[in-house]
């Protein structure tokens, strides 16, 4: 299997990637590219095979690279998901030291989890984004300049040989990432052949209608299924038009869940589906 993923080598994408498929037992041909929309458009242009992306943080919320390529096209499918917690560092060239620290670069996702540290301590540094914290870390390695640091990962600091500067940096401890598996084609309602966890679609509601969202929510809460991720984006059509995500919790069963779907067909605009899959996490 050819596996896009978010690299290069040393983000937290890989060693996600690399954990999942290791519970899954998936042998494959990993090829890391340099963004998340490079990674999904490798798996859409059939060079690959699946793509590996992260789509949500529980401190910086959603991967809006990620959410807006699944709510502007219709051929994307999920295929699983893993759960993983994110520890921060700042890392700079060895003699560097923080104190001396006054150009910041990582990903954005990463600048936000960090959001207090670099308020508290970095005070006098200029932050800047970059496509992944290991292109973060290959900058600073590249310049070889002592005021600058990057914010991501062992792995990071390992792959480009930089120097630790603090402890875990993140603003707590509960900070996990959300990586989703997509893969290129259609998906229907059929009842998959192994266990899944989770059901994901996407939604557009009559926006002029008072009590459209209501409804849509009754259908699932009178069947006693859990909403366990609820997101809007913009319809990118008229201001105050959205599109919603659902992600339906599968544990009352396949026929409950189904039968919610077609039901929620009936009085949605539109309904698309991104399939169902197992969700795992790891500590
Ligand atoms: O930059 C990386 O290392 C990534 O894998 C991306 C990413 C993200 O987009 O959320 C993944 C995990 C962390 O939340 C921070 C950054």
């Amino acid at each position: 299997m050819r596996i896009s993923y978010l690299g290069p080598q040393g983000t937290f994408t890989e060693e996600a990637l690399q954990r999942y498929c290791a519970i899954h037992g998936i042998e494959g041909k990993r090829q890391p590219i340099s963004t998340i929309d490079g990674a999904i458009e490798a798996c859409m242009l059939d060079e690959a095979d699946v793509a590996f992306v992260p789509v949500e943080n529980s401190l910086g919320g959603s991967v809006l690279t990620t959410m807006d390529y699944l709510t502007e096209h219709d051929d994307v499918a999920l295929c699983g998901e893993i759960t993983m917690p994110i520890r921060h560092y700042a890392w700079g060239i060895p003699g560097s030291e923080l104190a001396g620290i006054r150009q910041v670069y990582s990903h954005p996702q990463a600048l936000r989890q960090c959001k207090r540290f670099l308020t508290d301590r970095l005070a006098q540094a200029d932050c800047h984004e970059t496509a992944s914290t290991s292109e973060a870390g290959r900058w600073v390695a590249d310049k070889g300049d002592t005021a600058m640091a990057a914010i991501g990962g062992l792995a990071l600091g390992q792959t480009y040989g930089l120097k630790r500067l603090t402890d875990e940096i993140q603003d707590n401890t509960l900070n996990v990432t959300r990586f989703i598996m997509v893969r290129h084609g259609a998906t229907s309602l059929t009842k998959p052949e192994g266990e899944v966890h989770k059901l994901s679609l996407l939604c557009e509601l009559d926006g002029l209608r008072p009590g459209s969202l209501y409804e849509g929510l009754a259908i699932f809460a009178k069947r006693g299924i859990n909403l366990v991720r609820i997101e809007s984006r913009p319809s990118k059509g008229r201001l105050g038009e959205y599109k919603f995500f659902f992600d339906l919790d599968m544990s009352t069963g396949y026929d409950n869940v189904s039968a919610a779907v077609e039901e929620l067909r009936q009085t949605a605009t539109a309904v698309q589906l991104f399939g169902m899959y197992q969700s795992i996490a790891v500590e």
